[in-house]
This record gives structure tokens, C-alpha cells and sequence, in this order.
């Protein structure tokens, strides 16, 4: 039974479930769990005190008995939709892969393997693995990683403790932490490291009484989390005596609750259950029916209050839901300069309404400012709207003027021939032909019949000149007068790092490296911002300087906080913001985003090897635009990652990963590990259109040298 509805939301996040004992009788358990109002049930799959080694030696003993492990029941005991819906295996927890008991490491990895193939042959949908003990897992991972390389479809959960000292409290001295306090985060990307990324591998989250700080949290989210299990001991007990919740404890529920991610109680029941009616229907004992209650009742409970108190989620946010984390790759983005567009895209942009509302009110502004009211009668503005697709910059620029009382002569420059007979059927439907004149036309060949006071366009791609608007501005300034003005005046590109292994892995699956070498208009979800975006390149029109360039290459210094913790940055998000006129902007740049705007999504770099970021590391980006007389346009961007001082020496556990236990894809994934010598550099060029970026030449992995930054220059200036 879901948690509650939530409109628009079909996420698992609905569903929660309970962590259990080893129970042979497998039908009562789950039935009265499920009847409890459980989802699912996350029991033992085998008896806890089996070992195999000990079957064995009473096998030698009596060599008639086969070695069969308890499990709880046969298959047959629940239905296949019973096993695929409501149960996850809970892998034994006293295994120890890494133990230096040769038996106990042998047992360990021989029921590692009897569980899983017995829930694979279950059709289960997720195991939970027991906690690595630790960042030294590598046998462990060994195995899980070879058991990976074969597994179905179902995930493996790695539990970890959401855990992770506070380092500041320290002295400043991390060294003073030992191993029973690391980051839990070190023992997961050890672990993720060693089995390579892999899809099925994902982790779910031990919520304990006390949580981390705010930054180091955040970094989960970008991690491919798919329960977090409670400990009824991280409740608190309200005036009533029921449990509930700190409130920073709900608002990472509310978290969870927003990404998909399932919660599961699990612990004793520590909540007096002998008063208030919450309690007494709650009690373990029989009550007057008969029938016995679930101990951890009252704890679901306010887990479904938790979910039922989310705000409904926004019409745009439903809308925009399947597109969620979704990759649009260059084939299907659109590309409005090469291509024409179809009258279903240009649909699409019409409905966005609040950025038709942004240019009118520009228009307005720069219309007052041209014309001051006493000569409003007399004098008449030319605006040329370049770049018109179906007309609506034309209606917003003649509803400016209604609004403010200036005359306007309006030119309407498109060189879609198809989007061009859309427009004439609009002047004359609305009337408009004294007014406004329809131009088939490239705005950069066109030869006007007289100077505009206004240009007024819309080129703008996620990353804001990514659609080439510099450089169809550039032609099309030729007919703006001197002291004209454009409409957008300027704008910015920003990038920042993020972790987004939903993402990665997504553009890994495609084992090539050109889809490592494209950037994706992609609406962000399962992200973590490491550290605030800032500004890449800004474009300013019209520019009348003379020795102008579109060719643009900067460095960017990124500071990821300290309590963060050590971080995995698989790419970066981009976005942009444009200047339309004076204080009249429109953007997606987060903390400036126009609200209820959605004809962007971000774009997405991603890194062909993630970089693991130590605390107090520095990681600097550089970032070129590139362009050429023959290439038409492109954009480059590398990265050079500065180790902090003394960060990282050898002697630290996650440096000893030398390599991944298979070779990855291409032969050449590798964990990257760094130390003060090693200088990473991720380098593309490529065309860019409005929402892609097609690879023409790709330099990989190359040493910081001049050469290769000449390399890279010399192929701008081809
Ligand atoms: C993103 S659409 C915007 C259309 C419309 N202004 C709107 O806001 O819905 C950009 C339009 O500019 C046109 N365009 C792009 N480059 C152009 C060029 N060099 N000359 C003329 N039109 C161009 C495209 O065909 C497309 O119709």
C-alpha cells in the first residue's frame, strides 16, 4: 500500500519497506508485514548460523547429506510476483570477504555467491550487500564485481553508513580519524571504483540519529541511492510519546521522497506503546481483535505523514518529469541555425509564455528610453526581429509598443521558408501588413533597405552562444544604426562541477568515446552541485570593436567546501543568463533562473574518467571557444586538477586502487588516483548547434604542455 498520493508522483519513493529477521516460514512473514501496510519486506534469505564450511565437515561425516543452504522455504513458497514485488535478500551480514580468517573469508564469499544466484533465481528485484568494513574492501568488490559481469537485471544495494566526521572538529587534524569514523562516502567510491561504475551496483543509506552536515549530504544525491533505511533509534519522541523526526532528519526524507529513493525501517520498537491511541493500535501484543499489530507501525506512520505532507508537485515539474535525467543526444536536439525547425518545436517554444512576457517587457523599457513621450506621436522605431520563426517576438515587440505608445515598423527576418508562410498567414490574420515586413531571408546575407534602432532575437542555446548567436548577431549588426540596441544586450555561459552517476553511466553504456565528446541538454535531477556556477564567457551586442573575436578561452578555480567531504565529479552542469535590456534578464543559471521558464533544460559535460576531489582540493577548468574561418564554431573545455597541499600522499587507502579488477570499456578506465605530479586534461572541440555539440576532433587524455595547448590553438585558427 503506497505511502499516499501525491499528484503526478509514480516514483518508487511511494513505497516503503521493513528491514526483517531470518523467518523460515516466508508467507506468514511477508503476509503480515504486507497486511501492516509494508510495501516490502528486506528479510535474511538464509538461516544466520549457516556455514558452509561446517556443512561440509558434517558432510564428511556423513556423506549421504547433500550440502543444500537453509533458505528460507523453496521457491515455491511465494508466488513469482510475491518474490519480484515484495521481498529484497538481505545478503548475510557476517560475511567478511576481507578477513584475514581464511576460513571466514572463504565461507564469506561462498554465500555471497549461493545468495545471490538463489535471488537471481527468485527474479528479485534488488539484494542488499552488508557494509564493506571499511575502504580496504578489494576482495570484496573482487567478487561483487565478477558477480556483476553476470548478474540479470536485478540491483545490488551496497549498505553504507550516512556517516562522516567532522574534520573542523578535529583540530584541523584528519589524521586523528580512525578507521571506525572515515567518510562512509571513501568506503563506497572505493567500492563503486572497483566495480567500475557498474549500473546494477547502487547503494542504500543507513540514516542514523545523528546526520552530517548539510554539504557532505548533499554530495549523496548524485549518487545512485535507492533506499535509505531508518533506524527506529534515529527517531525522536514527540510530547505524545510517538516517534518522529528532527527536522533535519525530515527534510532529508523530503530529499529521498523528491529523487525516487524508497525508505525502509528497520530496528526495534523503542517507542512506548502504552498510551495515546497511535500507540495502543500500534501495540505488539494482541489487541481486542486478536489480531496481532506490527511493532514498527507507528514509525510507518510518520513516514506516509512525511510523504503525505509534501507539497503537490508543480504542473511544470510534472510536466517536465519524463524528462528527468534524461540525456537528448545530438540526434535529437535541435539545431535551428543548420536545420529548419518543425512546427511541433516551434510549438513548444510558444507555449513558454513568461519568456515572451521577459521580451515585451525589454521592448517596452528600450522603446521609453528611445523615444520620450512628447515625440511618441511622431517618431517611428525600426525593430527588426531576426531570427522570427512563427511571429511571437513580433507580437511581443507590437504589444510593447501598444503598451507604451510609440509607433513601430516592424521587419520580420527568417530564413526557414517553411516558418515564413506561417508568418504571412499571421500579418494578415492579424492585420499587421502595414506594419510589419516579412523577410525570407539569412539574417548575415541580407541586404536591408534601411538601419534598425532595434534588434531584437532569440539564438540562444542552454549554454547561451552554443546556438552560434554571436555569430548570427555578428551579421546582422551590419544594419543596426550606431547608437542602436540589441535585445538580448549581452550574455553569460556558467559552468559548475558536478556529481551525476546517473548521467555517467548513461553515456558510458554507449562504449565509444563520442558520446564521452558530446555535450546533452539534459533536465538536471539526480545531481549534486559540488560548488556554486560561475561565469564562463559572456557575449556582448552589438559590439562595434574592431579587432572583435568570438573565440574565447578562460580558466575558472572551483572551491568544493571542505565538509563536503572528498566528492566524485563526473561532469559539469551549464547554463546561461542573458541580459535582455537594462534589468530585464532571462536565464536557467540557478540562482538567478527566471521562474516557470522552460525552454531550457542545462547542458551537460561529461568527463571521460570521474575525478575523485579530495577535501580542500582546488579543481581548475579550462575552458575554450573555438573558432575558425572553415570549422564553422567550436567549444573545448579541460580540465586541470590541482592536488592541495600534502592531500594526497600514498599512504592514504584509496591510493593503493591501481587499477580496475577488469579493464573497463576501451581498455582504459581507470580509477583515477591522484598525487601531486598528475595532472588530468579532458579536451574536446566540436561543432556546436543549439542544444549539441558534434565532435570533430578529440584529444584524450593529453599531458598539460605547451604543445597542447598550441595543438588546440592551432586547429582555432585553421
Ligand atoms: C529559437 S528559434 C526562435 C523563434 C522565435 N523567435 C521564437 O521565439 O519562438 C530561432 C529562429 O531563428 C531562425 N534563425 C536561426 N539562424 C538564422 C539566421 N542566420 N537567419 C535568419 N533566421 C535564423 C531559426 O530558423 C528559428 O526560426
Amino acid at each position: 500500500m503506497p505511502l499516499g498520493q501525491r499528484a503526478g508522483d509514480k516514483s518508487d519513493s511511494r513505497y516503503c519497506g521493513v528491514e526483517t529477521e531470518f523467518n523460515e516460514d516466508m508467507p506468514r512473514l511477508l503476509d503480515f508485514n504486507i497486511s501492516s501496510g509494508f510495501d516490502f519486506i528486506l528479510p535474511p534469505l538464509t538461516n544466520p548460523t549457516y556455514r558452509p564450511s561446517s556443512v561440509t565437515s558434517n558432510n564428511n561425516n556423513n556423506s549421504n547429506e547433500a550440502s543444500v543452504p537453509p533458505f528460507a522455504g523453496s521457491d515455491l513458497v511465494l508466488s513469482p510476483s510475491q518474490w519480484a514485488s515484495h521481498v529484497v535478500g538481505k545478503i548475510s551480514s557476517w560475511i567478511d570477504l576481507d578477513s584475514e580468517d581464511e576460513l571466514l573469508r572463504l565461507d564469506s564469499e561462498t554465500v555471497l555467491r549461493q545468495e545471490i544466484a538463489w535471488a537471481s533465481h527468485l527474479s528479485l528485484q534488488a539484494c542488499l550487500l552488508p557494509p564493506p568494513r571499511g575502504t580496504s574492501c578489494g576482495n570484496y568488490a573482487r567478487c561483487v564485481n565478477q558477480i556483476l559481469q553476470g548478474l540479470n537485471n536485478m540491483q545490488l544495494w551496497l549498505r553504507v553508513p550516512l556517516e562522516k566526521p567532522d574534520h573542523d572538529a578535529m583540530d584541523g587534524n584528519p589524521d586523528q580519524v580512525s578507521g571506525e569514523c572515515t567518510d562512509s562516502w571513501e568506503w563506497w567510491n572505493s567500492f563503486r571504483l572497483l566495480c567500475e561504475h557498474h549500473s546494477q551496483l547502487s547503494v542504500a543509506l543507513d540514516v542514523l540519529s545523528s546526520l552530517p552536515s548539510g554539504n557532505s549530504l548533499g554530495r549523496w544525491f548524485g549518487e545512485p541511492i535507492r533506499a535509505a533505511i531508518i533506524h527506529t533509534d534515529a527517531f525522536l519522541t514527540n510530547a505524545r510519546g510517538y516517534p518522529c523526526l528532527s527536522k533535519r532528519h525530515q527534510k532529508l526524507i523530503a530529499g529521498f521522497f523528491n529523487h525516487s529513493i524508497q525508505i525502509v525501517v528497520s530496528g526495534n520498537l523503542l517507542h512506548s506503546t502504552s498510551m495515546g491511541t497511535l500507540e495502543s493500535s500500534n501495540n505488539s501484543d494482541n489487541n481486542s481483535d486478536g489480531i496481532t499489530r506490527h511493532p514498527l507501525r507507528s514509525y510507518l506512520d510518520y513516514v506516509g505523514y512525511l510523504y503525505q505532507r509534501l507539497d503537490p508537485l508543480p504542473e511544470q515539474e510534472r510536466f517536465e518529469l519524463n524528462y528527468r535525467d534524461f540525456l537528448q543526444s545530438p540526434l535529437q536536439a535541435i539545431q535551428p541555425l543548420m536545420d529548419n525547425l518543425e512546427a511541433q518545436t516551434y510549438e513548444t517554444f510558444e507555449k513558454d509564455t513568461v519568456k515572451y512576457s521577459q521580451y515585451q517587457r525589454a521592448v517596452s523599457k528600450a522603446l521609453v528610453d528611445r523615444v520620450p513621450d512628447e515625440k511618441a506621436s511622431t517618431v517611428t522605431t525600426v525593430l527588426m526581429v531576426v531570427g522570427a520563426g512563427r511571429g511571437p517576438l513580433v507580437r511581443a515587440s507590437l504589444q510593447a509598443a501598444e503598451e507604451t505608445g510609440r509607433k513601430l515598423k516592424v521587419y520580420a527576418v527568417e530564413k526557414n521558408p517553411n516558418a515564413v508562410v506561417t508568418l504571412h498567414s499571421l500579418v494578415k490574420l492579424e492585420g499587421w501588413e502595414n506594419v510589419v515586413t516579412i523577410v525570407s531571408c539569412d539574417m548575415r546575407s541580407w541586404n536591408a533597405p534601411e538601419k534598425a534602432d532595434m534588434l531584437v532575437s532569440e539564438l540562444l542555446g542552454s549554454f547561451g552562444d552554443n546556438e552560434l548567436s554571436p555569430e548570427c548577431l555578428d551579421g546582422a549588426q551590419r544594419f543596426l544604426k550606431q547608437d542602436g540596441i540589441s535585445i538580448p544586450s549581452s550574455y553569460t555561459s556558467f559552468i559548475q562541477p558536478v556529481t551525476a552517476s546517473k548521467l555517467y553511466n548513461d553515456v558510458k553504456s554507449h562504449r565509444d568515446l563520442v558520446h564521452f565528446e558530446t555535450a546533452y541538454v539534459v533536465k538536471l535531477h539526480r545531481i549534486a552541485k559540488l560548488s556554486p556556477s560561475q561565469p564562463v564567457f559572456t557575449f556582448t551586442h552589438p559590439d562595434h570593436s574592431t579587432k572583435k573575436s568570438n573565440q574565447r578561452y578562460t580558466k575558472l578555480r572551483f572551491e568544493i567546501p571542505r565538509d563536503t567531504g572528498s566528492s566524485m565529479v563526473h561532469g559539469f552542469a551549464g547554463y546561461f543568463d542573458a541580459t535582455l535590456y537594462k534589468d530585464v534578464h532571462l536565464g536557467i543559471e540557478p540562482s538567478t533562473a527566471t521562474p516557470n521558464m522552460f525552454s531550457w533544460f542545462p547542458i551537460f559535460f561529461p568527463l571521460r574518467t570521474p575525478i575523485c576531489v579530495q577535501p580542500g582540493s582546488p579543481l581548475e577548468v579550462h575552458f575554450w571557444r573555438c573558432c575558425g574561418s572553415t570549422k564553422s564554431f567550436g567549444l573545448g573545455w579541460f580540465l586541470d586538477f590541482h592536488a592541495g597541499e600534502g592531500e594526497f600522499t600514498l599512504d592514504r587507502p584509496y591510493l593503493i586502487h591501481v587499477g580496475p579488477i577488469q579493464s573497463g570499456m576501451n581498455g582504459a578506465s581507470h580509477p583515477h588516483v591522484l598525487h601531486q605530479s598528475t595532472i588530468v586534461t579532458v579536451a574536446h572541440i566540436g561543432l556546436v548547434c543549439r542544444t549539441v555539440f558534434l565532435p570533430l576532433v578529440s584529444i584524450k587524455a593529453a599531458p598539460m604542455c605547451e604543445g597542447f595547448q598550441s595543438e588546440l590553438l592551432s586547429f582555432t585558427q585553421e
